[in-house]
């Protein structure tokens, strides 16, 4: 099985390839990543000109990472190399297959033969011979009845009504957001089978009557193609997490007439594909990701999903070879092994690059948590309008699509939050969206853009309350949460599109949410209403993350108290003889940078961090308070 995100970042190497053998530059990007490959140069760009690395001076745009080695390569480039690389890059995005992949000269062989042999392999691993071809698809969809049992189960146990017990997606809801994910995924879908299943079948996951009705279904869905001239359906979708040998169980079932033909000497090309959920999202990914990082990150999560995959892609090449470069491969290697250390390799140079990120972003969050500006993270499922809401509150311009998955690398921006006392300004961060069954390879590899979720002061998480799931879809997201540690964070629920509901049920959702307990508000992110209670909302669980102060600052240190007004709340000001007093809050790394100012160090009595620590306990149980 090859999956076919390949297909696209093999196009768009090509694209790459294509632009750096043109010549006369008009414009020059800097690249961001170079290889040799055979014996053309690859070279992939960025997607923004150099005018859009500029940014107004009240906002941050902190997903832009340019790597150190780049400037370096790039100023020691001749600029006639490169011509109208912005119009020719534009033309490489603007195709359906814009995404690429993320080389670099250190993590391939210098010497040419062994670059020949890489790239060889890499070939196999990753060509299809449906490129250019629009893949049409049927969907399977399962419901394991075992878990539901469980469910009940549970539920009497605990004395809980099941509807609030059961949080799993019903079948028909799953095959509804399946239908959305191949949409997104560019494949047309064309047939769909369903069961509901007393136990999963081990072998091949659905029962050996669905995987005949299957068949029968594909073979005449590719009769009736053939009739009118159209490629046959070779993919079939599977709304489940198939294990390698199930995905390979079936795919020898589907495949059976193909091999049989090809005995008989049918011409081959039209091998069905088993794709599994996890397959499907990965491929989202690939095509979103448009930052070095989200590329990297996809690139991880690829390697790591066809590792165990690899014995089913190529045992019909199992062989021994010999031919090879040196360190490249041992005598008496199979070919298997060689594709599997190839890939073993891979993921290691992954994880480094992705180490190096992280790094960085280390960096910006540290030089960010200086400021003292509390930090927002926009968090919840995909779809729910996170991008939309950051976008009505700061014009960001961040894609904000009616497609799974639009945004997959964290956009930092400062926002200013009108009428608003204790934190005039906040930085407000977009993040990937969430999914039901997030495959685990994702959130492993996404460590990086996550670690800003878990960074962050308070979460924001943003809920479609008009999509009939949403109670299911909150929770996926909060399992989520807990996953990656940040499930303990301060929660501002904000229960989105109330302008898809009619009127009565949109203003019970507002006054339910305004007498919760916890900080809740209805909005809709799109029409703009109720962000004004959203930023009152906001204001009450930040307030949370103050903490009192005393001091008695020189009048020399305007600079602090300006500060002070601008990220805390002041209670008391005086003019005294010795410097200004202030009686206020302001923020945690605040306090601590002001402590040398502090009253009670003043007055030679114990520092204050007892009772800055007393106050912190008390907000912080408030805080806790007003949440459950
Ligand atoms: N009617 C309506 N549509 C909205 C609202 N908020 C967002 N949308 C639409 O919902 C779709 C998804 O919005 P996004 O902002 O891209 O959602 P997201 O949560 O960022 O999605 P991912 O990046 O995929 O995780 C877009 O078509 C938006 O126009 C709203 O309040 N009302
Ligand atoms: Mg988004």
């Amino acid at each position: 099985m090859r999956s076919p995100s390949i297909n696209r970042q093999t196009i768009v190497c090509c694209a790459a390839a294509i632009v750096v053998k043109t010549t006369a530059a008009t414009a020059f990007i800097p690249p961001t990543t170079i290889t040799k490959h055979t014996n053309v140069q690859f070279v992939t760009f960025s997607s923004k000109t150099n005018r859009e690395f500029e940014h107004p001076q009240d906002v941050f745009d902190l997903n832009i990472i340019q790597p150190d080695d780049v400037s370096s390569f790039a100023s020691s480039l001749p600029s006639t190399s490169f011509v109208d690389i912005e119009t020719d890059y534009d033309q490489i995005l603007s195709s359906d297959d814009a995404s690429t992949t993320i080389t670099d000269s250190s993590e391939l062989i210098d010497d040419e033969d062994q670059d020949r042999i890489l790239t060889e392999r890499e070939d196999r691993l990753f060509l299809t011979t449906n490129v250019k071809k629009i893949e049409t698809c049927i969907l399977i969809g399962v419901e394991d009845l075992s878990s539901l049992r469980r469910n009940k189960k549970e539920a009497r146990k605990s004395n809980i009504d099941l509807a609030s017990y059961n949080l799993d997606f019903s079948l028909e809801e799953s095959m509804i957001e399946m239908r959305e994910l191949i949409k997104t995924a560019g494949l047309d879908l064309r047939g769909e089978i369903t069961q509901r299943l007393q136990e999963i079948n081990p072998k091949t996951y659905i029962g050996t009557g669905k995987v005949i009705e299957a068949q029968t279904l594909l073979n005449e869905m590719n009769a009736k193609l053939e009739k009118e001239g159209q490629p046959p359906c070779c993919t079939v979708v599977f709304d489940a997490e198939l294990t390698p040998g199930q995905q390979k169980a079936l795919e020898n079932a589907f495949n059976k007439k193909v091999i049989e033909n090809d005995f008989l000497g049918s011409k081959q090309g039209d091998v069905i594909n088993v794709v599994d959920r996890t397959a499907l999202i990965l491929d989202i990914f690939a095509q979103h990701a448009k930052t070095r990082e989200g590329k990297l990150q996809v690139d991880l999560a690829l390697h790591e999903y066809r590792k165990p995959r690899l014995t089913r892609m190529w045992t019909h090449l199992e062989r021994q070879s010999g031919a090879g470069g040196v360190g490249l491969r041992g005598p008496g290697e199979t070919q298997l092994e060689v594709d599997k250390r190839i890939l073993r390799d891979r993921i290691i140079v992954l994880k480094e690059k992705i180490n190096e990120v992280q790094k960085q972003r280390d960096l910006h969050r540290r030089s960010r948590k200086k400021k003292g500006l509390p930090v927002l993270a926009l968090v919840g499922y995909t779809n729910a309008g996170k991008s939309t809401l950051l976008n009505s509150l700061t014009k960001a311009g961040i894609l904000a699509e009616n497609i799974l998955f639009a945004t997959l690398d964290p956009t930092t921006r400062r926002v200013k939050l009108p009428g608003y006392k204790t934190h005039p300004e906040v930085l407000l961060t977009d993040t990937v969206g969430f999914i039901q069954k997030l495959p685990t390879q994702l959130v492993a590899a996404f460590r990086a853009t996550l670690e800003e979720v878990r960074e962050a002061d308070v979460l924001i998480h943003m809920i479609d309350i008009s999509n009939p799931t949403w109670k299911k879809q909150e929770q996926s997201v909060n399992e989520v949460l807990e996953e990656i540690d940040a499930g303990d964070k301060p929660i501002v629920r904000v229960y989105n599109k109330i302008d898809l509901l009619d009127k009565a049920d949109a203003e019970s959702i507002k006054l339910e949410a305004a007498l919760a307990e916890d900080f809740s508000v209805g909005v809709s992110s799109l029409t703009g209403e109720g962000l004004a209670d959203f930023v009152a909302v906001v204001e009450n669980a930040l307030s949370g993350l103050l903490v009192r102060v005393e001091l008695e600052l020189p009048y020399s240190c305007g600079n602090e108290i300006n500060l002070i007004h601008e990220v805390g709340a002041i209670d008391v000001i005086d003019y005294r003889e010795n410097g200004t007093y202030v009686l206020g809050k302001v923020p945690r790394s605040l306090a601590m940078k002001l402590d040398q100012y502090s009253v009670a160090n003043n007055d030679g009595q114990e520092d204050t961090s007892e009772s800055n620590g007393k106050e912190d306990e008390i907000d912080w149980a408030a805080l806790a308070k007003g949440r459950h």
